[in-house]
């Protein structure tokens, strides 16, 4: 397939979106069963080009004066993609798959710029409703900091150190000319590439079927490090989900000590146990939920990890439907189970124990707000100071941009390159 064809199926994949309601990965793969003739990297720029319309959904309709599939697609032809209308106008006439010419009108606004009335979050490409709420965290920097969070993700891997060094890795994956994470020294990183770019295949290498490495964001892998850890220790990882984490803290505290993976949803557990095994993780309990799975550790964990269900805001570069589907209703629903769960963790802690409670999300009221309110009802609880837990974890200074009112780190795009994270860790009177 040329661009042409390319550019009609983004807009009949987003139509479908829209008029289904699916997923969008659903959509891409119905499409592409529908269309067998397409190739691999067909789908890959196909994929491309209906991420990067959701990516900047408010800013593209809003040049285009209209949000229907076409203008959208059209707007990432021109204004990320970088191709000129009349040279696309050319390629479409000799092209019968090709979608309708633009129209003067169409070339005209495509080729524009926002004029100086446009809103700050459709300059942000953000949720109008989330404006208020991002300016309170980020400040002057938000139009900037929503501006990052609608580009395109690195892929970034940890390397498992119960298997492997980061050389033998980066060696193994030579062919994708990974570079070392800048904070992490155990990350490896291939940044995204333009227009049509494939996302290396990592998953069908051999380092990762022997476990050397794992799929996990730069910002993941730095919260997980400043969880801090240690070989010996009793640690419950109270929202392990699929383990990202607790692998990484299991390489952490070299497989010495005990961890605890629990979650409430049996189904987000289910991959764990596959994961632990090609990990070589032999220090981790997997407590599959059931009325009274934990009770046994009650007032005994050096380390509680929260890993919080939030909004994942801080992953829109990666999904972002969510970003505009997310609603009030849900984030208040999502702060609840934080508060709910923040209250739960802190009872398996023993005294002087840590409670680590991390979210991927950049919003105020899921991080900050949530750390203040749990302290406020847990007197003694103090924050742990976050200059002495990346010192501890990276032998650098913690970047003063960083650090929040709270005494929490933030991660963001345009911060620290990775996906939106939140990090405070808690400490119990002893
Ligand atoms: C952000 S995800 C965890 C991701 C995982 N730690 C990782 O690194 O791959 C949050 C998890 O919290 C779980 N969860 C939600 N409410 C919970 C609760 N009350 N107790 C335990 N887990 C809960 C969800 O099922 C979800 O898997």
């Amino acid at each position: 397939m040329r661009l042409p064809g390319r550019l009609s199926a983004a807009i009949a994949v987003l139509d479908d979106i829209e008029t289904r309601k699916r997923p969008v990965s659903e959509a891409l793969k119905a499409w592409g069963l529908n269309n067998r003739f397409a190739g691999a990297g067909d789908r890959a720029a196909i994929g491309n080009l209906v991420y990067d319309a959701l990516r900047r959904r408010a800013s593209h309709a809003a040049l285009m004066g209209s949000d229907s599939p076409r203008a959208l697609v059209l707007a990432v032809a021109v204004r990320d993609w970088q191709e000129d209308p009349a040279a696309l106008n050319e390629s479409f006439a000799a092209d019968s798959h090709a979608p309708d010419p633009l129209s003067e009108d169409e070339i005209a606004r495509v080729t524009g710029q926002l004029n100086d009335d446009t809103p700050g979050w459709v300059l942000a490409d953000v949720p109008e409703w989330l404006a208020p709420s991002l300016q309170r965290g980020f400040g002057d920097n938000w139009i900037a900091e929503g501006q990052d969070m609608a580009g395109r993700p690195s892929l970034d891997l940890r390397v498992n150190t119960l298997k492997s060094t980061r050389d033998r890795v980066m060696k193994a994956l030579a062919r994708f000319a990974p570079a070392e994470t800048a904070v992490s020294p155990l990350g490896v990183t291939m940044p995204a590439g333009l227009r049509d770019a494939r996302t290396p295949n990592v998953t069908t290498d051999e380092g990762y079927l022997k476990g050397w490495f794992e799929v996990q964001d730069h910002g993941s892998q730095i919260v997980a490090a400043l969880a801090g850890a240690r070989p010996g220790e009793q640690v419950l990882d109270l929202c392990a989900g699929a383990g990202g984490k607790t692998l990484a803290l299991a390489a952490a505290m070299m497989n010495k000590g005990q961890i605890f993976a629990y979650d409430s949803d049996r189904n987000r557990l289910a991959p764990i146990y596959d994961r632990l095994k090609r990990n070589g993780a032999r220090n981790v309990q997997v407590r599959a939920p059931q009325p009274g799975a934990l009770d046994d550790l009650v007032g005994k964990m050096d380390r509680v990890v929260i890993d919080a269900p939030c909004t994942g805001t801080g992953t829109w570069r990666r999904r972002p439907d969510t970003k505009w589907k997310l609603s009030p209703d849900l984030l208040a629903q999502r702060m609840t189970e934080q508060a709910a769960i923040l209250q739960e963790g802190q009872r398996f802690l023993k005294p002087g124990g840590t409670l680590v409670y991390i979210t991927c999300s950049i919003l105020p009221e899921e991080n900050d707000d949530q750390v203040a309110a749990f302290i406020a009802d847990h007197p003694g609880f103090a924050s742990i100071p976050a200059d002495a837990l990346w010192q501890g974890a990276f032998a650098t200074e913690l970047p003063d941009d960083l650090e929040t009112a709270h005494g929490g780190v933030a991660l963001t795009p345009r911060l620290t390159g990775t996906d939106g994270f939140y990090f405070n860790a808690l400490r119990k009177p002893a």
